[in-house]
């Protein structure tokens, strides 16, 4: 009711009152016998009732009505995002994943009846512009959730206390508009590793962030998503099981990523038909989602610029330069010319695996993560307390495989082994040192005491290095076709599964060459 509407009645009953009281009150001076007084006073009230019926269809009254309505509806729908899991291309292992977390927030009954949980807190982790926000958008246009977004640096303040009751207003919402999906972007700004030097604004916004999440339940249909591109900042506190517990890489996108996620951004465009997506994404090699859609848009408006009906591949290509000028600053990762290289030393780790039977290779890529120019991941066969000298010996050659290759293939190596040579000399150091594996024999050496005799320690550590060093030369020679079959194929398709590569080994009839092994 509005207060011209709630003034009017209470002026109706007032008289109405009023009216009945003149055959009540019969000593009234005025109304006893002054039966024009009663007429005056039922008109009063008749035009008055006239008044407050009209008033409902005002337009007056019609425009404040449809402007809260419409108020309401556009906080909704603002709050619903209409992306789904189509408007994301690749992705396809987290989107699998997601799934379950999908289903739970459709149907929590059915989890409830089982006992089971909710999940509540799913952290996004890897680099800028992989689609991570657009995700979170699309778990919300896909459950019908509404979506509450927000930035891990908003929550910082000066004054003691603001950040706090930020977080709290923000769950507030959240819970009183279930489903939905919180999305709290930079959440390292809040969630960082707590130091010794205290610093009580953002202490506060933390801890009133591990109180929100501990504190609802399974059944109130909220979910949480933090996203980061720093994991290793965060604070244990806040992925512990019942908060951030399900941690998600998003990397970019390798090649046929990247064919899809040009397909999402030309959809609605006019392309000529001589375009052919898979040679753009071959262009692109380790660029973001965000920077695709930028070349998308930037070619469009190139196009409009050339007075063009559609976009052609000039530019395309034109965008691309533009893009990669503006990315090459930023990530020194991005050099079409070592992709082959990378190809090459990452096939000369997965070759090494395979011939020593060591780990299982679950996934080889080239794309580039973190630092590393590519990887390769294996998965454990089962947890390994006890190791013996052979098997450090196997480990360290697989860790020697990338620089191996390069040397076999280039004549000479590069830096790209950084990583795998600290390694290879900490596996080393620990045989020597740690395990008595060396010719020094059963000798332990504790750190206060390595200072003393450490040539004599170099000298066993390099022992152990060359010689597995000169191995995995050798393995990889007796194995060259397959270096290069393998190298190809990585080089052509980014990423290879465990099981694409046996295939392509099966396919090729290469057999391992195990050198007597
Ligand atoms: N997998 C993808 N499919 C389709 N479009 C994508 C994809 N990844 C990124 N994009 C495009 O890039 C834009 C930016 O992505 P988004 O904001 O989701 O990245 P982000 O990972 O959240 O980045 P940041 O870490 O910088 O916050 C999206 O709006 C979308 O246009
Ligand atoms: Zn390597």
């Amino acid at each position: 009711m509005n207060k011209r509407k709630f003034i009017i009645s209470l002026l109706y009953i007032n008289l109405l009152i009023l009216f009945l009281g003149t055959f009540i009150n019969v000593n009234n001076s005025y109304f006893t016998y002054m039966s024009k007084g009663r007429v005056i006073l039922l008109l009063t009230c008749f035009v008055l009732f006239i008044y407050y019926k009209k008033l409902d269809s005002s337009p007056e009254y019609e425009l404040a009505q449809v402007k809260t309505e419409k108020k309401d509806k556009e906080l909704k729908q603002t709050n619903k995002p209409h992306v789904n899991f189509k408007d994301v291309a690749g992705l396809d292992e987290v989107k699998e994943e997601l799934v379950e977390v999908i289903d739970f927030i459709k149907s929590p009954e059915k989890y409830k009846k089982m006992g089971a949980k909710i999940p509540k807190g799913i952290l996004f982790y890897g680099p800028p512009g992989t689609g991570k926000t657009l995700l979170a958008q699309a778990l919300a246009g896909e459950t019908n959730s509404t979506f509450f977004p927000a930035s891990g640096s908003e929550f910082v303040e000066k004054y003691v206390g603001v950040g706090a009751k930020r977080v709290r207003t923000l769950f507030e919402k959240a819970k009183k508009n279930s489903p939905s999906v919180i999305f709290i972007d930079e959440v390292d700004a809040i969630g960082a590793k707590r130091t010794t030097e205290s610093n009580n604004e953002k202490d506060q916004t933390l801890n009133q962030l591990l109180i929100e999440m501990d504190g609802f339940h399974s059944d109130q249909n909220v979910v949480v998503i933090g996203a980061t591109n720093r994991l290793d900042l965060l604070d244990e506190a806040l992925l512990r099981p019942g908060r951030f517990d399900r941690h998600m890489h998003i990397g970019n996108p390798d090649l046929k990523a990247r064919q899809e996620i040009f397909g999402v951004h030309i959809r609605n465009k006019p392309v000529d038909k001589s375009v052919d997506i898979k040679k753009l994404a071959q262009k692109t090699h380790g660029m973001s989602g965000a920077h695709l859609s930028n070349i998308a848009n930037e070619a469009a408006i190139l196009a409009v610029r050339n007075n063009k009906k559609n976009i052609g591949i000039e530019e395309f290509d034109a965008a691309i330069e533009k893009v990669i000028g503006g990315v090459e600053k930023k990530n020194p990762h991005i050099v079409e010319k070592e992709k082959k290289k990378v190809s090459y030393h990452e096939a000369g780790h997965a070759l090494m695996g395979k011939i020593l039977e060591l780990d299982l290779i679950s996934k080889i890529s080239i794309v580039p993560r973190g630092e590393a120019l590519g990887y390769v991941m294996y998965t454990p066969e089962e947890d390994r307390y006890l190791l013996t000298y052979n098997e450090l010996k196997n480990k360290i050659k697989v860790l020697l495989g990338g620089r191996s290759a390069e040397q076999l293939i280039y004549g000479e190596v590069s830096t790209g082994a950084k990583d795998d040579l600290k390694k290879a000399n900490a596996l080393a150091y620990q045989m020597v040192c740690e395990y008595g594996m060396s010719n020094l024999q059963n000798r332990v050496f504790e750190p206060n005491f390595i200072k003393n005799c450490y040539p004599l320690i170099d000298n066993e550590i390099k022992l152990i290095i060359d010689e597995c060093y000169k191995d995995s030369v050798s393995l990889l020679t007796g194995n060259l076709n397959l270096l290069q079959t393998v190298a190809d194929h990585l080089y052509e398709q980014e990423t290879l599964t465990g099981e694409e590569l046996d295939t392509l080994l099966i396919k090729n009839n290469l057999i391992l060459n195990k050198g007597g092994l």
